[in-house]
């Protein structure tokens, strides 16, 4: 296996709080990969760190073969990590267009001195991250909103959004955080195809975080386990399914029930 994306003993403390302990999993080029866990597991902190957003508290995250501890926090977009947040993270008067657009942002080099100088070259990276934008509109299916101010959509719509703009800085892995909670289940099924088609048809590696267990266990190669910080399994959706420590001790109750819906 090629991992694209390698966690070795990662760990994260807040204060007395250990959200994140010694978690080591890999992921590899080309797979869809869920974390599951319950409220408070350490999921979002995870992801969090593997986008730059925490500093871990010990041990090292490998992406695409860079220390992600060596590089500087801002930079994890263009080596190629993008990610959509639990809570909608878009600019609410912009259109949906201009909401995209930011998303490219890591890829454009020139400054507002090059604007001035090299205006050529300003211009030909803009036509191309208007390009890209276009591509994704048609990709997502949102041709129908693209000039829509993004406050005024429906709930489902925006994560659509937020979809697009991550895919707009061209990444190589993907960090989905709970895209379809909220939604209906056509939207869910919609999610669902894009991220298919995220995969095969733009080759990029997607990890979600997810607690509808209908399409973590329809749509994902291999399943990581977190609770209360730690990896207690991981497997394929038919492994994880079957583990009683899963179904029971951890995911218990409801979420056992939920687990049982997706089979
Ligand atoms: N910035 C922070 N400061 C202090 N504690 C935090 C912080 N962020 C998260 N935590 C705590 O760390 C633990 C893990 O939280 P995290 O949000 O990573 O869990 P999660 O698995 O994503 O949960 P959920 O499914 O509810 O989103 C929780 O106990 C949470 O309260």
């Amino acid at each position: 296996m090629t991992a694209l994306l390698a966690i070795d003993n990662l760990s994260k403390r807040f204060g007395g709080l250990q959200a994140v302990a010694d978690v080591s999993l890999e992921v590899a080029a080309g797979d869809i990969c869920s974390v599951i866990g319950p409220n408070g597991a350490g999921k979002t902190t995870l992801f969090n760190m593997i986008s730059g957003v925490l500093r871990p508290s010990g041990g090292r995250i490998t992406f695409d073969g860079i220390d992600l501890s060596t590089i500087s926090p801002w930079k994890f977009a263009a080596v190629g990590i993008g990610r959509t947040f639990q809570n909608l993270a878009l600019f609410k008067h912009g259109t949906v267009v201009e909401n995209i657009l930011t998303g490219c942002h890591t890829h454009l080099r020139s400054t507002v001195l090059d604007a001035v100088v090299f205006f050529g070259r300003t211009r030909k990276e803009e036509i191309a991250a208007r390009q890209r934008v276009e591509h994704i509109i048609e990709f997502l299916e949102i041709e129908h909103i693209r000039d829509a101010v993004v406050g005024t959509l429906s709930y489902g719509q925006q994560k659509r959004v937020e979809l697009a703009r991550a895919l707009a800085c061209e990444p190589k892995l993907l960090l989905l955080d709970e895209m379809v909670s909220g939604m209906n289940q056509e939207e869910t099924e919609d999610i669902a195809r894009f991220v298919l088609d995220i995969r095969d048809d733009l080759g990029i590696t997607v990890v979600m975080i997810e607690h509808e267990m209908r399409i973590v266990m329809d749509i994902s190669d291999r399943i990581h386990v977190l609770n209360f910080g730690r990896k207690i399994a991981e497997g394929t959706p038919d492994e994880v399914r079957r583990d009683p420590a899963v179904a029971e001790a951890y995911l218990g109750g409801q979420r056992a029930e939920a687990m049982k819906a997706g089979a």
